[in-house]
């Protein structure tokens, strides 16, 4: 990866010393990123934002759900976090770095099952370590679904070990004891972890961005290429050199995500049905951009473990039915078909 990218660095060479700030925000799925980052892109007054989003599925939907100003820039990189992102991850950096307009501040948003580890080494161990300032990792607990089992996923613990700092969202939805449970348990995770609780990502952002909490000497020890070397229970050996993986192959800790689009519309009662009667239980997550045949407007379909909405998105295009489906033991094909006959 070096040698691709050092030609680029090549090419900005006015860039100062200590470069553009950097912060991820990482957190299980459904948790709170996007909607941390909109809060950040709604508050972050004349600072400009350059925002990169990596999903896990085929379908973009949350560049769709990013409020975005012409200042702000969504760089897009689909895809698994192990193959894609390390190479794509630097090119969109880059990207960014040459841009001709000024843009003071880098945010990152994970996928909901990434390992933040490979994307930190890949600011402080490759060339973006001098043109870039790794500011902090975040990471966003879902306070109403989280416990100690971690949802049995590798990746959910490690987003809570390298996160500089926790936003234990969702407040509203959990008991104050559950609340001082999980701080006392995230303290037992991450020693002296800086956390803060929050409703829908509502956080003063002088807390959270620019805030220099990433230990960056601590990583300096680590192997960046065999760091990445993980163990995610996916076979990618034969094809981790070319990235035009279909969502099935993206598995991490069991978590598949499966894409459906259309171009027709849905039944709203037959959608609703599916979601109230047939879906499996092994869903955690779904959302998408809704078209249904009673509507001008399109609707944003959120669901985040036992809860679901449907609301109206005013602000977005009618196109067409793009969802995603993200769980464990999911049978793709089943569910297509039963999202077809939901189809009108
Ligand atoms: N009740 C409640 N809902 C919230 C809060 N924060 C976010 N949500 C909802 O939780 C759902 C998931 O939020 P997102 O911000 O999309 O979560 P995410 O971490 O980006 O999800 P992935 O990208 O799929 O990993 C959405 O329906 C949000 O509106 C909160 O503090 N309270």
């Amino acid at each position: 990866m070096t040698g691709a990218t050092q030609s680029s660095s090549a090419l900005i060479p006015d860039l100062p010393k200590r470069g553009m700030p950097v912060t991820i925000i990482t957190g299980f799925l459904g948790s709170g990123k996007t909607t941390l980052l909109n809060q950040i892109l709604e508050n972050k007054h004349n600072l400009k934002i350059a925002v990169l989003v990596n999903e896990f599925g085929d379908i973009n939907i949350d560049s769709q759900l990013l409020v975005s100003t012409d200042d702000d820039m969504v760089e897009l990189s689909n895809g698994c976090i192990c193959c894609t992102i390390n190479e794509g991850l630097v090119d969109a950096v880059y990207r960014v770095l040459e841009r001709s307009d000024r843009i003071d501040y880098m945010v990152i948003e994970t996928t909901g099952v990434a390992d933040p580890l490979p994307i930190i080494l890949t600011f402080l161990g490759t060339e973006l370590r001098d043109l870039t300032n790794l500011d902090s990792v975040i990471g966003v607990v879902d306070s109403e679904s989280f416990t100690p089992d971690h949802f049995d996923s590798e990746a959910a613990l490690k987003q809570i070990s390298y996160s500089d700092m926790i936003i234990l969202n969702k407040t509203d939805l959990a008991t104050a004891e559950k609340l001082q449970e999980l701080e006392a348990y995230i303290s037992t995770v991450k020693r002296g972890a800086r956390i803060i609780r929050s409703e829908y990502g509502r956080v003063p952002l002088p807390l959270i961005l620019d805030v220099g909490l990433t230990p960056t000497e601590e990583y300096q020890d680590h192997d960046h290429d065999h760091d990445h070397d993980h163990d995610h229970d996916h076979d990618h050996d034969h094809d981790h050199h070319h990235h035009h993986h279909h969502s099935d192959h993206l598995a991490n800790d069991g978590f598949v995500s499966i894409a459906f689009e259309s171009d027709r519309p849905f039944d709203v009662k037959k959608f609703e049905q599916f979601l109230t009667e047939k879906m499996p239980t092994g869903v955690f997550r779904a959302k998408g951009i809704l078209w249904f045949s009673e509507s001008e407007i399109p609707y944003i379909f959120q669901l985040s473990g036992p809860r679901y909405d449907i609301q109206l998105g005013e602000t977005l295009r009618k196109s067409k039915n793009q969802v995603v489906f993200i769980g464990r033991h999911l049978n793709s094909e089943e569910i297509k078909q039963q999202l077809n006959s939901c189809l009108v």
